[in-house]
């Protein structure tokens, strides 16, 4: 059942456990014009070991589109103050796209309550502002509508689009039905994110996962990602951008068997470390 948190600045934000009370706690972090519901696939399986909580990020799902340009700082905030709110403690942290850049922000800044991490088909930069601008005022203007054929031409390859238009109806629903308010919100964090440098800091074991044919987040991105911080494993699945729904068992797996790994701290990021990027 979906629940809602009032954050400390008045937005709402729709959340929902899976798995047994006193299980470690997954966060689930979703990706831009998707909703809590695009982690379907992977539920059942998460929920065998993991408490999971699931949330719709702010602009997103049941979740208030506030009004304006977010900040990945905000959408990070969001879930400090959700897990706070819930009473988690400490938890490990999944985030795909648009949720993997809000997963850097948690191992960036918040990483003494973070366990593990996962980032999946994201990216420290999505350059250049130009393009983040002219699809905020896009959907501004026009809805959601017109965005689902792009969309989904970069989030599924085109075989997996036409065998599985079972696994693709869900996901094109949640887009037309997310708040144009909030998908432009949102928009404006990816426009304004440049994690490059600040990911050699992430210091929580983290595991990177990408899609050989994402057009959104490219391999390159992935594995600049996983060169930045230190101590990383990259995984590349056979997918485009929506990975967790193209190979959703492989996906399960490559996240389970991550987390069960026995913890243990990577090296601190020397000082002045070389980032991938400036190769
Ligand atoms: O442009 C897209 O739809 C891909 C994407 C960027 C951030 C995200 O979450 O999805």
């Amino acid at each position: 059942m979906t629940d809602t948190v009032t954050l400390g600045d008045g937005c709402t934000i729709a959340y929902r456990f899976d798995g047994a009370a006193h299980a470690p706690v997954l966060v689930l972090g979703n990706s831009l014009g998707t909703d809590l519901g695009m982690w379907a696939p992977q539920i059942d399986a998460f929920a065998q070991t993991y408490r999971v909580l699931r949330y719709d990020t702010r602009g997103h799902g049941r979740s208030q589109a506030s009004a304006g340009a977010y900040g990945i700082d905000r959408l990070g905030r969001d879930v400090v103050e959700l897990t706070a709110s819930l009473g988690i403690d400490r938890f490990h942290f999944c985030g795909l796209s648009l949720g993997g850049m809000v997963g850097q922000w948690l191992g960036i800044r918040e990483s003494d309550r973070l366990d593990r991490l996962v980032l999946a088909n994201t990216s420290g930069y999505m350059g250049p502002p130009s393009a983040w601008d002219a699809r905020i005022a896009a959907v501004l203007a026009e809805g959601m509508a017109p965005l689902a054929e792009a969309s989904i031409a970069r989030w599924f390859t085109p075989g997996f689009a036409m065998r599985h238009p079972d696994a693709i109806e869900p996901i094109v629903k949640m887009l037309r039905s997310t708040d144009p308010t909030g998908y432009a919100g949102c928009c404006a964090a990816i426009r304004d994110m440049d994690m490059r440098r600040a990911a050699t800091l992430i210091g929580v074991p983290t595991l990177v996962i990408g899609g050989s044919a994402d057009p959104a987040t490219p391999p390159d991105h992935a594995q600049a990602l996983a060169s930045a911080i230190p101590g990383a494993t990259l995984e590349m699945l056979d997918a485009a951008h929506l990975s967790n729904i193209e190979q959703p068992n492989r996906f399960a797996s490559l996240v389970l068997d991550f987390l069960a790994r026995s913890s243990s701290r990577p090296p601190v990021a020397r000082e002045g470390a070389e980032s991938a990027y400036d190769r």
